[in-house]
């Protein structure tokens, strides 16, 4: 009875104190809300200076604002106890009172560590660590984990479910969110690992590897604002299904600045499609596709194999393979990109050119021709002769010229690719039109930087766009400083202190420099990369990315077992080595959070039946489903007949159908009756709690209910890895169907 009292009385005084964090979180947004409207009411001065003042304060405000709103949901979710007698309260940002006085740590400043890290064996200082459990702006139950055995007996420690078990036991949405409440320690120390270097987080599946790579972006940007304000972090994700399924976990936790892109989103202008040829993809990733590049674009710096006569003005003048094999070699003396180098080229024959022009004219005039030498320069760049002749040698290119061009012409691909079998060469040929595909980003890439500037060659001035780029610059700078000052004087909110500040503005220059213009540039040289799902990354991929990130600090999470891509890694170390020898560092994860421990055994049984090395992270609760296995006749008809089971199951939870690629059209069809539009793809959207999807779909998501067909097909048919049928069985939460036409996978019934 007393027990439940103080409880009781526990709880209130938490109802309470959360009630006024809200308090302050209103009032803030309403300050907020207030000042936004106050610039927006502002006429817009004349001055182009003003204006953009006006608009860095509205973005700075809309900003906040955004990052005020996002974090509404479950505020605030731990308080510590410390030996001082002090209570820290742990939430998703920093808060203060009026008088500066801190009402909240954010969860990633040092002080908010040991909310994580503390243990009974070291306590760090810490006598209690309380979980408050929030539904909405709802604290409806707390939970202690009481460090201090001086506290341990002491009637006020409290019950209620675990506030880890309750997040993995919550329903999934198709959107991920965020653990910030329930970090454990192995994966606090890597969201917490210093920034310089190569850290590699290796975890069997739903150890939280990408929970973990979104918190450390969210982390790193906060603790090193400074050092990644202006350069940015580029978070990586294999598809946009996966994007999609992460994309607001990173708002939660009050951060923007990260630029997410799919692996096949990275050349700016380029939109991809899936690779769908297994040959091709592999081919495609292999490193040696970057020397296949090299001498394609060094095939169309050409020396003709005999003199050409060239018609300027009616006056045939001479090219010969000798000339231009010494424009050549001067020019790619110069080491600039084939564009760029191409101005040399070009500058060298003109002027040769214009000499033999200025000779022969002498000649038939016998010596008294007096024309103007720029004239006849301009004559012989004019001559149409003269400009095949010199587009022949060397033709300004653009990537997507060069790379369509060398697929879909059987000639320049064996002149480029000597050593690639007949076979290689036709999986790789493709009609010019084809559609991008993510394996041809990293080539287009290599293009890219080989090439260089098209503006430069096609005669752009060069020093007018640098000037418009300082310009641009000095202007965006003036901005900020004058944002500064007047903020300053103007006192902004109480919160706001000077680091307060100067992370707004950090955010605002990120705005101007690292989200919009980082996306949009394919040179933007990132200042940390985080890799998701690594292990599908071919090494041409790797290329690319070590390219965007010349200081070499990554962050790069995956699970080498569950590598489906063709061209993916075998090993961490045969996928880094050739990029940073042997300067990286492995962690690893251990706990399976997400899927119960009788379907986490079943597919570790049925991996290493299949000869697969996996580890096998230990699962951290028991379902209350096995494994379900049908063998069926009528497969589709079957899967039909389950279903209201399995909804049933799950209770309004999210339910995929993973089945292979070819029988997914049928599956659709057939579900479509019943189910319309319910059903949707990857991790399902508004409305949609059933998807249809493929393995390889399947990664990276997660769903209360999995239903497996034709699981033996994942692991035979041609194109098919063991890693397939391993992520799918990996996917649930909760419970797992597998229904087979033929024999269930060995292993899979234990
Ligand atoms: N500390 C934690 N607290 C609460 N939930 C967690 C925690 N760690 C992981 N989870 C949950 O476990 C699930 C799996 O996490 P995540 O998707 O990050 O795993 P993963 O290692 O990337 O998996 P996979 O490689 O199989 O795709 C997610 O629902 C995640 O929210």
């Amino acid at each position: 009875m007393h027990e439940t009292s103080q409880a009781k009385a526990e709880l209130q005084g938490e109802r309470d104190y959360v009630d006024g964090l809200y308090r302050r979180l209103d009032d803030l947004r309403a300050e907020k809300a207030e000042q936004l409207a106050d610039v927006r009411r502002t006429q817009a001065a004349g001055s182009h200076q003003n204006r953009s003042e006006r608009d860095a304060f509205a973005t700075m405000y809309e900003d906040r604002l955004a990052q005020l709103n996002a974090v509404d949901d479950r505020l605030v979710f731990g308080r510590l106890d410390l030996d001082s007698g002090n209570k820290r309260y742990i939430g998703r940002i920093g808060l203060s009172d009026e008088d500066l006085r801190q009402l909240m740590v954010d969860w990633r400043a040092p002080e908010a560590g040991t909310f994580y890290q503390a243990t009974a064996f070291e306590r760090m200082g810490v006598r209690r660590r309380r979980h408050l459990i929030l539904s909405r702006r709802d604290v409806v139950a707390i939970e202690d984990d009481v460090l201090d055995a001086d506290l341990l007996g002491d009637d006020d420690s409290l019950q209620g479910e675990g506030a880890l078990l309750a997040a993995l036991n919550s329903r999934r949405t198709g959107q991920m969110s965020d653990i910030v409440g329930t970090i454990q320690a192995e994966q606090d120390r890597i969201i917490r690992a210093p920034l310089p270097g190569v850290t590699v987080v290796q975890g069997g599946p739903g150890t939280g590897k990408t929970a973990v790579a979104l918190h450390r972006a969210a982390y790193l940007l906060y603790t090193h604002r400074d050092r990644l304000k202006s350069a940015g972090v580029l978070l990586v994700g294999p598809t946009d299904a996966f994007m999609k399924y992460i994309e607001r976990v990173l708002p939660s936790l009050g951060e923007t600045g990260v630029v997410m892109a799919g692996i096949g989103t990275l050349m700016p202008g380029i939109a991809t499609v899936q690779e769908t040829s297994e040959e091709a993809a592999a081919l495609k990733g292999r490193i040696g596709m970057a020397e296949v590049i090299r001498t394609a674009v060094a095939n169309r710096e050409r020396v003709p194999a005999e003199n050409k006569r060239l018609n300027v003005e009616g006056t045939m003048l001479t090219l010969t393979p000798r000339q231009v094999a010494r424009a050549r070699e001067r020019a790619r003396a110069t080491g600039k990109p084939h564009n760029e180098a191409r101005v040399t080229f070009v500058k060298i024959l003109l002027r040769e050119l214009t000499e033999q022009l200025l000779d022969k004219l002498e000649e038939s005039s016998g010596g008294g021709n007096n024309a103007d030498r720029s004239y006849l320069a301009e004559d012989v760049r004019s001559s149409r002769d003269v400009r095949i002749a010199l587009n022949l040698a060397w033709m300004p290119l653009t990537p997507q010229k060069l790379v369509s061009e060398l697929f879909s012409r059987p000639e320049l691909l064996r002149a480029a690719a000597p050593t690639l079998s007949d076979a290689e060469l036709a999986a790789l040929l493709r009609p010019v039109d084809a559609p991008w595909t993510e394996a041809d980003v990293p080539l287009l890439d290599e293009a890219a930087e080989l090439l260089g500037d098209l503006d430069v060659s096609a005669g752009r001035d060069t020093a007018a766009r640098e000037q418009e780029q300082k310009r641009d610059l000095a202007n965006a700078e003036r901005t900020l400083e004058n944002v500064n000052a007047s903020l300053e004087d103007s006192g902004v909110d109480g919160v706001l202190t000077a680091e307060d500040l100067a992370q707004h503005n950090a955010v605002s220059v990120t705005r101007l420099s690292a989200a919009d213009r980082a996306s949009g540039d394919r040179t933007w040289a990132y200042g940390h990369i985080v890799v998701d799902e690594a292990q599908e990354l071919s090494p041409m991929q790797w290329r690319l990315l070590m390219r965007r990130c010349p200081l070499k600090s990554f962050t790069i999470v995956g699970d080498i077992a569950q590598t489906s891509s063709a061209a993916g890694s075998r090993s961490w170390q045969q996928a880094l080595e050739p990029f940073v020898g042997e300067r990286w560092q492995l962690e690893e994860l251990t706990v399976n959070y997400r899927t119960p421990s009788q379907i986490a055994e079943a597919a570790v049984r049925m991996a290493n039946a299949a000869g697969l090395v996996v580890s096998a992270p230990k699962a951290v609760r028991e379902g209350r489903f096995s494994p379900v296995l049908d063998t069926v006749q009528d497969l589709v008809q079957s899967l039909v007949r389950a279903m209201p089971e399995e909804l049933a199951a799950i209770d309004g939870g999210l339910l995929a159908v993973i089945a292979p690629e070819r029988l997914l059209p049928d599956v659709r069809a057939a579900l479509a009756p019943e189910y319309r539009d319910r059903v949707g793809t990857g991790a399902g959207g508004p409305g949609q709690d059933i998807v249809v999807i493929s393995p390889r779909e399947s990664k990276g998501l997660e769903f209360d209910g999995v239903v497996i067909l034709e699981p033996q097909e994942m692991l035979d048919s041609a194109t098919a890895r063991v890693g397939d049928l391993y992520v799918a069985m990996t996917r649930p939460t909760q419970r797992l169907r597998v229904i087979s036409s033929g024999e269930i996978p060995a292993g899979i019934a234990g």
